[in-house]
């Protein structure tokens, strides 16, 4: 059988986004690794399934390329362009992910994504770390490019400190006019992706520990976003939008 799919990336981490409202794709690992194999199926860092719910606007089912689950940032900004598309929602979205409910805007052609309120990232000697729906290792350093984000990022996310779940790894530079440079080893597809959303909010909450001031702009390999919230007296952060694009790349069929 033949199913329609359509092509979509935001700041560079794409995704295969199936309309699953009518129930026709089964939440198959072994299909969704075959689909986003670069190689041998479609190339995606993750398959989103847009399906139908009694009380919100819709439900995002998010799968890493690996076939295994997580809150996806930049997915759920893809998403709520998507369910657009589909008629689904006009400029405001409620809908639900694995991490419970979420709600976004569109405005001026951006995706602006309400994410959770959170504790200060936990800190440690040479990093921090926060779990925003999904589970963010964050070091700071001085020259991004410099490093070797594949093998380094392995390295932590296989050590023993994250066993047995692991971690997504991100190297984040701040730069001269405060802007960051967010490079991200992603859990799940097992490499760096172009930008990774829910990294790139951990990042920047990180960023707000070490003195910079909402909005943070977020330089990624793939684009720029930005991320805005409110720093309460208990140091914790509320009001926080992971803001920028998300566009349609092609549709195509895929034998399944
Ligand atoms: N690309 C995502 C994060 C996807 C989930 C992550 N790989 C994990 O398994 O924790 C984003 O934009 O947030």
């Amino acid at each position: 059988m033949k199913i329609t799919f359509y092509k979509y990336q935001g700041t560079g981490n794409d995704f295969v986004m199936i309309d699953n409202r009518e129930g026709i794709f089964s939440h198959e690992t072994s299909l969704v690794s075959k689909m986003c194999d670069r190689k041998f199926g479609i190339g995606a860092d993750g398959l989103i399934l847009i399906e139908h719910h009694d009380k919100l606007d819709f439900e995002m089912v998010y799968f890493n390329a690996d076939g295994s689950q997580s809150l996806c940032g930049n997915g759920s900004r893809c998403a709520v362009s998507f369910a657009r598309y589909l008629g689904i929602i006009q400029d405001h979205a409620n809908f639900l992910t694995i991490d419970g409910e979420y709600e976004a805007d569109i405005k001026n052609g951006l995706i602006h994504l309400h994410m959770r309120d959170q504790q200060n990232p936990k800190k440690f000697d040479s990093h921090y770390f926060l779990n925003n729906g999904s589970p963010h290792h964050i070091e700071f350093v001085n020259d991004v490019d410099k490093k070797d984000v594949r093998n380094l990022g392995a390295t932590t996310r296989y050590s023993d400190a994250y066993k047995p779940n692991g971690t997504n790894v991100n190297f984040v530079q701040v730069k001269e006019d405060h802007t960051i440079y967010v490079r991200t080893y992603e859990r799940g597809v097992e490499d760096e992706t172009l930008s990774c959303g829910t990294g790139i909010t951990a990042s920047a909450l990180a960023a707000a520990d070490k003195g910079l001031r909402s909005p943070i702009f977020i330089e990624a390999k793939g684009g720029k976003l930005e991320v805005r919230f409110e720093q309460n007296v208990d140091k914790s952060f509320s009001n926080i939008w992971l803001i920028g694009p998300a566009e349609q790349v092609f549709v195509g069929q895929f034998d399944i």
